[in-house]
């Protein structure tokens, strides 16, 4: 009987995006970003020696077909991914109007976002006062400290130390549609920030704002601060069924590895497994090994994103995408008759781009099960289609 593993690589796009001329970085349009093209590009050059070395060494994917789905997905060609394709590939266009985590995943999962997210401006104070007065209520402190556009990683250096002396929550966001808290895990306390972020989402989804993120980190101010793995998206509800709950209808199990969970706001998850990408792989492996006849596994692989595209980091991110095809390459090799693999991305984060957000682009549809293949040029809902009908589960209209 026929099993799925959908894995979604965060931030893993192909470029191409038709509408990339309408997202910005900053002021720069989106337009010619390409993540995994302009880093295969960096590597051949040369330009991606930080822990690894030379042309982009990924040649599981390449037998899928990641070299064809970059080339029609914006025309460029990567002569270290030529492979003889024995998997079935794509290139897909998103039609939601975010270049965002739950956009691309929702529609991935068969749901086209049916509204305008709320985008907080990028101005010195990005939140509205009454938000900043709620906030602080539900925190128990006087005031917030960031309030502004901000890389998660400098804006806890920026105000980690005022943060332990004052206790105030340190509240930031993006281009993406987010609140984010971020708050240390010992002197505010992880559950007191959850807690928070608990309280402040029906808050923001009513504005329309995708998501609340806490952002729990430790440290101090002499060694520096790192952010845990304790992070937790609090996300709008999809306002419709999508693939998870599809397929549990059916009276199949769904799995949920990493943030699935929070994406989807738990809806139609049977079982959520999390952890650092390396602790998902291995939650990846046990799942290959025995989920059950009929189960879908969802997952996502955020490290990509949060570690390597928002820093521009493309030597990590290289180093990221090798670590990564080398351990599919093992699963591969474990998949049963019947067993359906898809790769995939939500969204672009090239990191040799300018700023530090997400960017548009078409993502990569790489299915291992079904033999050699093209499924051309299709849209990210089609991916939820494939595999609906893989698992034999109806598609609703
Ligand atoms: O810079 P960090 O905190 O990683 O935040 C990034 O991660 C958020 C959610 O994926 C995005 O909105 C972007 O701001
Ligand atoms: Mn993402
Ligand atoms: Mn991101």
């Amino acid at each position: 009987m026929a099993r799925a593993f959908l894995v979604v690589m965060d931030s893993v796009g192909i470029g191409g995006a038709p509408d990339a001329d309408t997202f910005f970085n900053g002021r720069v349009p989106d337009t010619g970003a390409n993540t995994l093209g302009h880093i295969a590009q960096a590597c051949a050059e040369g330009r991606a020696e930080d822990g690894r070395s030379g042309p982009l060494n990924v040649p599981y994917m390449a037998s899928l077909g990641l070299g064809p789905a970059i080339e029609l997905a914006s025309g460029l060609h990567i002569a270290s991914l030529d492979a003889t394709v024995s998997g079935t590939w794509g290139a897909a266009t998103e039609i939601s109007r975010g270049k965002d985590t739950p956009s691309g995943h929702w529609e991935l999962a068969g749901l086209p976002v049916p509204w305008e997210w709320h985008y907080f401006p990028d101005v010195s104070k990005s939140f509205p006062p009454a938000l900043v007065a709620q906030l602080a209520a539900f925190a128990g402190t006087d005031e917030i400290l960031g309030n502004c556009h901000a890389p998660g990683t400098a804006i806890i250096e920026e105000f980690g130390a005022q943060h332990i002396k004052t206790g105030f929550p340190i509240c930031y966001t993006s281009a993406d549609s987010v609140l984010q808290i971020a708050a240390h895990e010992e002197s505010f306390g992880l559950q007191r920030l959850l807690d928070l972020c608990e309280n402040m989402a029906p808050i923001a989804h009513e504005m329309k704002v995708g998501r609340v993120i806490a952002r729990p980190f430790i440290g101090d101010a002499q060694s520096g601060f790192t952010r845990t793995t304790n992070r937790r998206d609090f996300a709008i509800k999809p306002p419709a069924p999508v693939l998870s709950n599809w397929v549990q209808d059916s009276g199949a199990r769904v799995y949920a590895v990493g943030k699935i969970g929070d994406i989807f706001s738990m809806t139609g998850f049977d079982e959520v497994r999390k952890g650092s990408d390396e602790t998902l792989m291995g939650h990846l492996g046990d799942l290959v090994e025995s989920a059950e006849d009929g189960s879908l596994t969802f997952a996502n692989f955020v490290e990509f994103d949060s570690l390597y595209g928002h820093r521009r980091d493309v030597s990590g991110y290289a180093r990221a995408l090798e670590w990564f095809d080398a351990e599919i390459g093992k699963l591969l090799g474990q998949l049963r008759d019947g067993d359906l693999l898809v790769l995939t991305a939500d969204h672009g984060n090239d990191p040799t781009w300018v700023g530090t957000d997400h960017t548009r682009e078409r993502a990569p549809v790489l299915v291992a099960g079904q033999g050699a293949g093209r499924l051309g040029q299709i849209g990210f809902r089609d991916v939820a289609g494939l595999v609906a009908r893989h698992l034999g589960v109806a598609v609703p209209d």
